[in-house]
């Protein structure tokens, strides 16, 4: 399905002779995702994917994700990292694409995460903002609280067929003229994963964590917006239904190894809150702008409409360190 960008063997042996990782062996399309081409590639020197960047990944902002991510790596944080070419550089191009050969991480993203899940990819987000702490480049939240209003404004045009797509975006107008007035200027910040979910953690069969994947919305921004992000996506049920236990395992093993201060701990509600618009808005835009005969299914908004009513109804950080 997400295999957008044909690649032959030959074609691929050709752009991997670039790089010092031997012979290729064995080079398989990957069915999932939804966004970029990915090839899993296994050569006399190890197992790498593949990935063929199609529109939806900026390109300009390539060079930060692969050094971000060599970053992360050398740091002994088990990200992805770019396979560097003979030349030096990570970012290549193959049928037209610009591509990157980067680490293949063992482990399956959990399908059904329990509390050991939760818990266990708390403590790597943790990890992930220590390990990203010295990463000197800057990147902005392309998806962050300055571009909610645009967003909103982009799903107008099609929302005008919905009574209930035309609710949720008047709801959200309000919403964020309230975020924006009571949005924290100075926690403490860094690089962010931003997309955080379950999908893109790797863990072997006792629930830990073996591999974070796919850092192409990662950016300069508060580490307890990335786990409100984060608990927003783990702690609740597909359809948007709260699993306080599995809130709070998260969010308790992320202040194990990193301890958040009250201050981010005051500004949890908040940031729930608005990474459960961000969420809804992207998927309601993709929802109403989505062609059938296109094999990728949209997801579900209301699933993160939901959440927000759920954070809505608490008004303390305290809360989602209890079940
Ligand atoms: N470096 C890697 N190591 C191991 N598996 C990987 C790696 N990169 C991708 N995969 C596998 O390929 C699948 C699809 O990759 P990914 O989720 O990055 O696709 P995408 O289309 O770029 O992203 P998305 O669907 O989240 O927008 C993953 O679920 C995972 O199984
Ligand atoms: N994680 C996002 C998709 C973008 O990767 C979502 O579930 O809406």
């Amino acid at each position: 399905m997400a295999v957008f960008t044909k690649v032959s063997l030959d074609e691929a042996r050709a752009y991997l002779s670039q790089y010092e990782i031997g012979d290729l062996l064995h080079l398989e399309g990957i069915e999932e995702g939804v966004s970029n081409t990915n090839f899993k590639v296994e050569t006399t020197t190890g197992l790498y994917a593949l990935t063929l960047f199609e529109a939806a990944t900026p390109e300009a902002d390539l060079p930060y994700f692969m050094d971000y991510t060599l970053h992360l790596d050398r740091k002994g944080y088990p990200a992805p990292g770019p396979a560097l070419m003979r030349s030096g550089e990570s970012i290549g191009r193959i049928n037209g694409k610009s591509c990157a050969l980067i680490k293949w991480l063992p482990g399956r993203w959990p399908r059904n995460p329990d509390v050991r899940h939760a818990a266990s990819a708390g403590e790597y987000l943790a990890k992930l903002h220590t390990a990203g702490a010295d990463f000197p480049q800057h990147r902005d939240n392309s998806m962050g609280i300055s571009v909610w209003d645009h967003l909103i404004e982009r799903c107008e045009p099609r929302a005008a067929q919905s009574a209930r797509a035309e609710a949720i975006l008047s709801d959200f107008r309000a919403e964020v003229a309230w975020l924006k007035t009571v949005w924290p200027e100075t926690l403490p910040k860094g690089a962010i994963h931003a997309d955080y979910f379950t999908d893109n953690v790797l863990m072997d069969d006792d629930g830990q964590v073996t591999g974070v994947i796919d850092y192409y919305y990662a950016c300069t921004d508060f580490y307890a917006y990335d786990l409100a992000v984060s608990f927003n996506a783990w702690g609740f049920t597909p359809g948007g239904q709260p699993l306080p236990e599995m809130i709070s395992a998260f969010v308790n093993a992320y202040h194990k190894e990193r301890p958040l201060s009250e201050a981010e701990i005051a500004a949890l509600p908040l940031f729930a809150r608005g990474s459960a618009v961000r969420f809804t808005l992207t998927r309601l835009y993709d929802l109403l702008n989505h062609d059938p005969s296109w094999v990728v299914k949209p997801k579900d908004p209301e699933a993160f409409y939901r959440r927000l009513e759920y954070h809505r109804g608490l008004n303390s950080g305290r809360r989602y360190f209890k079940s």
